[in-house]
């Protein structure tokens, strides 16, 4: 049973994997404006004051748009920086004194190279903004397998007052349903190009 619900995984990493490969430059740039004016509002809207976002990977949903955004309005975004163990430490965009921004890091991913704040800070933030694979209509989120993010939110969830976690995909990547395990924590929404899905 187990294994058939990896494999499951699987496939659709695979079927994500393929399909962000073959997206346009033009097509990303437009989800990416479109991602950008979607946040803003989700921003507003929650009166965030601090959210949590990433650096995208080639293919991946783009909040670039929406961190330059954020950051000119005020906003503090902390971007995740990958730990050895599969756990996420964090830093905020735009705070790397006179070296640059952002720089590779374990997965190639750009990660930004300001202090460190530490793996709880990510329940610091008024709103949680992050990646995933996929997301079904069901709030079930799916990522990359190595547990990154379900780690991350397992703790978040232990915290006095978490806050709203959204993923942030492309509009093909929100889906009918989507295999589940147990350690699989459930988001409370979902913000793709065209739309915002708040889950019951
Ligand atoms: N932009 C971004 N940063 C992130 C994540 C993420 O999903 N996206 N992470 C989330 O955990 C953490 C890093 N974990 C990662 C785990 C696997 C792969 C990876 O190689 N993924 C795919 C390729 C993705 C693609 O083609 O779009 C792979 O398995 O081949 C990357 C990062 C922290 N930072
Ligand atoms: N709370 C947790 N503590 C420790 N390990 C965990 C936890 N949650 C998940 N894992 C482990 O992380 C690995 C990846 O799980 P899964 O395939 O569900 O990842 P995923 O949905 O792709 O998520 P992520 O984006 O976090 O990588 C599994 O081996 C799982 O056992």
């Amino acid at each position: 049973m187990a294994q058939g619900i990896r494999e499951a995984k699987q496939e659709m990493r695979a079927l994500v994997r393929a399909a962000r490969r073959e997206m346009p430059a033009a097509a990303q740039r437009l989800a990416r404006d479109r991602l950008a004016a979607r946040l803003a509002g989700l921003v507003a809207d929650a009166g965030a004051a601090r959210v949590s976002c990433y650096l995208p990977q080639p293919g991946e949903a783009d909040p670039t748009a929406f961190i330059s955004w954020a950051v000119e309005h005020g906003v503090e975004v902390l971007l995740p920086v990958s730990l050895p163990g599969h756990r996420l430490d964090w830093a905020l965009a735009g705070d790397a004194g006179a070296g640059p921004a952002a720089a590779p890091g374990r997965h190639g991913i750009l990660e930004p190279t300001g202090p460190r704040l530490g793996g709880d800070a990510l329940a610091s933030v008024d709103l949680a903004l992050i990646p995933a694979c996929a997301v079904d209509a069901a709030g079930v989120r799916l990522g990359w397998g190595l547990g990154y993010y379900d780690r991350a939110l397992a703790s978040l969830a232990a915290a006095a007052a978490p806050p709203p976690v959204f993923a942030i995909v492309h509009d093909a990547e929100l889906v009918e349903a989507l295999p589940r395990e147990p350690h699989d924590v459930p988001i409370d929404g979902v913000v793709t190009p065209s739309r915002i899905l708040r889950f019951p």
